[in-house]
């Protein structure tokens, strides 16, 4: 090494094998290791040269641990390896050369493995592989490594603390990157272990530093864009990702996350965040100026931890930032034209995706229906392939007061569909929701009431919004007039007023250029209930759906090709409180990303447009959509029923009298009898067919069903009459 005329690989191999000759290991068990690790490293000496070799040392030791190695280490042993310890070439090199000889030329395919290859590759060489010898010794065995590992210790003579530096402010290189040790650096503060292996950094050290695993990892767990089991990392809600998830191969179209967590035989645990972007549009930005965009994220969210707080989410966010910081400091610094964003690989197939998507939220938001069969993020995406342990006696994991059981009688499938618990709606990541009280003002609580608003005489402030009524009955059902009004404004949309925007944010986002005019939103009837700022109490009659779900339903499957469903135990009311739609808050914005970058998915994901009280002009983070997806509460599992559903949807205001935000609450618009499915009306339009990804073909089995109806057009408003006149 250091020499100014450039060393062939044979001699560096050489020398490579010199150096460990002192440390007694067979120069057969060396001569693997380092064909391994060669490979491992993608040929590129110095990081097995550094340190006196100690990666290379390590890597040996592991081997041996593995019982990848030889049975008993030896100070000299005959050579009868690839890799000669000194002098000229041994015999058995050139008869090696046909296995990839990793000091002759490459062959063709490893020589320029892709990244989805070297990261095989990498998981096959830490794992034990089987076709090399069992170990082949106990105890004893024990003892000579314990022994090694001094020689080790002393031959290579730890200096400092060992750390990554800050990643190289230079383009990911998927092909480089994985648990190789990467350039080291020595910080003052490092107090090497007895063992010679580095001990971790003390909590108040600086964070810009990473421990090293060098070769001596053995486990991995690998999180490729969430693709990970739900015991090593955890997905997170308030993490945006631009990655495509799709093969490695793809990283130069788009970023990637990857979350790699690997542990070593002596116990060392490295979680590494890998965030792959096409390098021409990136620059490494500072750590410290990742940390403060973290930071300042993960305080917009929230102001305490939120209840789906991971560390999986803030290292994605992490990687986010990063990826972000990066981009957005290339485009600074290059004269590159705009990355080719949201995993798109070309911008005709960016255009197309975004108008398929576009096309989608228009179809579907402006009724405030679910988005059928919309690609969500990819992000989100890996979600399909983790498996959620579901607690098959309670759904909910008891996050409602009652237990909601997942039964299939049918058989088959035992799970729903993987996705997190969450009785709330939270913030996904840019949504603004303004939760404070000082927003409310007198006119919108009832400071003054006392106990139970409905058993005053006269109905509080909180009625108003109810013209003067109050929405629920004292035995706690939505008035069976207001539910009428609720299933006939969705079942004649038209005939309804409708407010249109001066810019609609739902245009908006889908073309922040040259937004197209507003389609219209229907105006919905709210229930206002008492909050906070009120006087009476938890148990007022007021209080309905912020006391949550009290009927007993069960998630089922419902054999009748609508996958699970939901139903209710007992016999319901008309009127009756079923449960919320719960979900992730996102703006317009981040919804129509989501659909865009993940176009090409199977998955099928139920955004619901919040715009049942949107009027004049509204700022994009006001702009608001839920999406149940991947965190979300039972409403998710409500199944879709033409014109004779028998749920209602209806919003309501409780934290905010601004409605930008509020809930959306289900109640049984007629009688419900026990075991029967709770249905609701999605408001797809089935029969248009403008809609780029196909409405699913609609199985509820009303006759009223617009789905069966679609090649024989009618006039949606006839169908719905007639079931509204059935339903008396
Ligand atoms: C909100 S989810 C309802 C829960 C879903 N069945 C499940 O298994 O997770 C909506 C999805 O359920 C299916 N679905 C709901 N109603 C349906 C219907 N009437 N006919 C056919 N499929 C339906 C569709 O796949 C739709 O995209």
């Amino acid at each position: 090494m250091g020499s100014s005329r450039p060393v062939s690989k044979q001699e560096r191999g050489r020398r490579a094998m010199k150096a460990m000759k002192p440390l007694g290991f067979s120069s057969k068990l060396c001569s693997k290791v380092l064909r391994r690790l060669l490979e491992l490293y993608d040929h590129r000496w110095a990081l097995i040269e550094e340190d006196n070799y100690r990666v290379f040392a390590e890597a040996i030791l592991d081997a041996q641990a593995n019982g990848n190695g030889d049975p008993q280490p030896e100070l000299e042993q005959e050579e009868t390896d690839d890799f000669p310890a000194e002098g000229g070439p041994s015999t058995s090199l050139a008869a090696a050369a046909h296995r990839e000889d990793p000091l002759g030329p490459p062959s063709p395919a490893p020589a320029s493995p892709t990244s989805e290859q070297h990261v095989t590759t990498t998981e096959l060489a830490i794992s034990p592989r089987a076709d090399l010898p069992p170990r082949a010794r106990g105890s004893t065995r024990v003892l000579g490594k314990r022994r090694q590992r001094q020689t080790i210790d002393a031959y290579i003579q730890p200096e400092d603390e060992v750390f990554l530096r800050e990643p190289k402010p230079e383009p990911v290189d998927m092909n480089c990157w994985d648990v190789q040790p990467g350039p080291i650096d020595r910080s003052p503060r490092g107090v090497a272990s007895s063992s010679g292996f580095r001990e971790p950094p003390p909590p108040q050290s600086d964070r810009n530093t990473k421990q090293i695993p060098g070769a001596r990892n053995r486990t991995f767990q690998r999180c490729r864009n969430r693709d990970i089991t739900s015991s090593s990392v955890e997905p997170t809600s308030s993490s945006l990702n631009n990655g495509t998830g799709s093969a490695v191969g793809n990283v130069q179209e788009a970023p990637g996350l990857d979350i790699v967590v690997a542990s070593s035989a002596t116990g060392e645990i490295k979680m590494s965040l890998k965030c792959s972007v096409d390098p021409s549009k990136f620059r490494m930005p500072a750590l410290e100026e990742v940390f403060k965009m973290v930071d300042d994220k993960c305080l917009a969210s929230s102001k305490v931890l939120p209840p789906d707080f991971s560390i999986g989410s803030l290292m994605t966010e992490i990687c986010q930032c990063v990826l972000q910081l990066g981009t957005e400091h290339a485009v600074e610094h290059t004269t590159q034209p705009d990355i080719v964003g949201n995993g798109c690989r070309s911008e005709d197939d960016r255009k197309t995706k975004q108008k398929a998507a576009e096309e989608l939220l228009v179809s579907n938001g402006s009724e405030n229906c679910p988005v059928n069969s919309t690609p969500v993020q990819q992000q989100h995406l890996a979600l399909s392939t983790l498996r959620i342990n579901h607690d098959l006696t309670d759904i909910s994991k008891a996050e409602e007061n009652i237990r909601i059981s997942i039964v299939n009688e049918f058989g088959g499938e035992k799970f729903p569909p993987s996705f997190y618990y969450m009785q709330q709606n939270v913030v996904f990541q840019n949504a603004l929701v303004d939760m404070s009280l000082a927003k409310i003002g007198g006119e919108d609580c009832c400071a003054d009431c006392f106990g139970n608003c409905l058993s005053a005489p006269e109905p509080c402030a909180c009625a108003r919004e109810t013209g003067g009524e109050y929405a629920y009955t004292l035995e706690g059902l939505v008035r069976p007039a207001l539910i009428d009004e609720c299933v006939s404004v969705n079942l004649f949309p038209a005939e309804n007023q409708k407010v249109f925007c001066e810019t609609c944010p739902l245009e908006r986002s889908r073309n922040k250029a040259s937004p197209e005019p507003c389609r219209g939103h229907l105006v919905r009837k709210f229930i206002k209930e008492c909050w906070s700022k009120c006087g009476c109490n938890m148990e007022c009659g007021n209080r309905v759906v912020q006391r949550g779900i009290t009927c007993n339903l069960q998630v089922f499957f419902t054999g009748e090709g609508t996958g699970w469903g939901l139903r209710t135990l007992d016999e319901l009311p008309k009127g009756a409180f079923v449960c919320e739609y719960a979900g992730e808050i996102l703006t317009c914005t981040e919804m129509h990303e989501r659909a865009v970058e993940n176009m090409q998915n199977d998955m099928y994901v139920h955004p619901i447009l919040l715009d049942a009280g949107w009027c004049s002009e509204l700022k994009d983070e006001e702009a608001l959509c839920l999406d149940g997806s991947f965190y979300g509460n039972v409403g998710r599992f409500i199944n879709h029923r033409c014109c004779d559903a028998n749920l209602a949807v209806i919003p309501i205001e409780v934290e905010t009298p601004d409605h930008h935000y509020y809930h959306l609450a289900f109640f049984t618009s007629k009688k419900v009898e026990a075991f029967e499915e709770l249905t609701w009306d999605y408001g797809i339009d089935f029969e248009t067919e403008k809609q780029p990804v196909k409405p699913f073909e609609c199985l509820c089995g009303s006759r009223y069903c617009r789905g069966r109806r679609r090649h024989h057009p009618r006039k949606r408003n006839i169908v719905a009459a007639a079931a509204i006149g059935e339903e008396g």
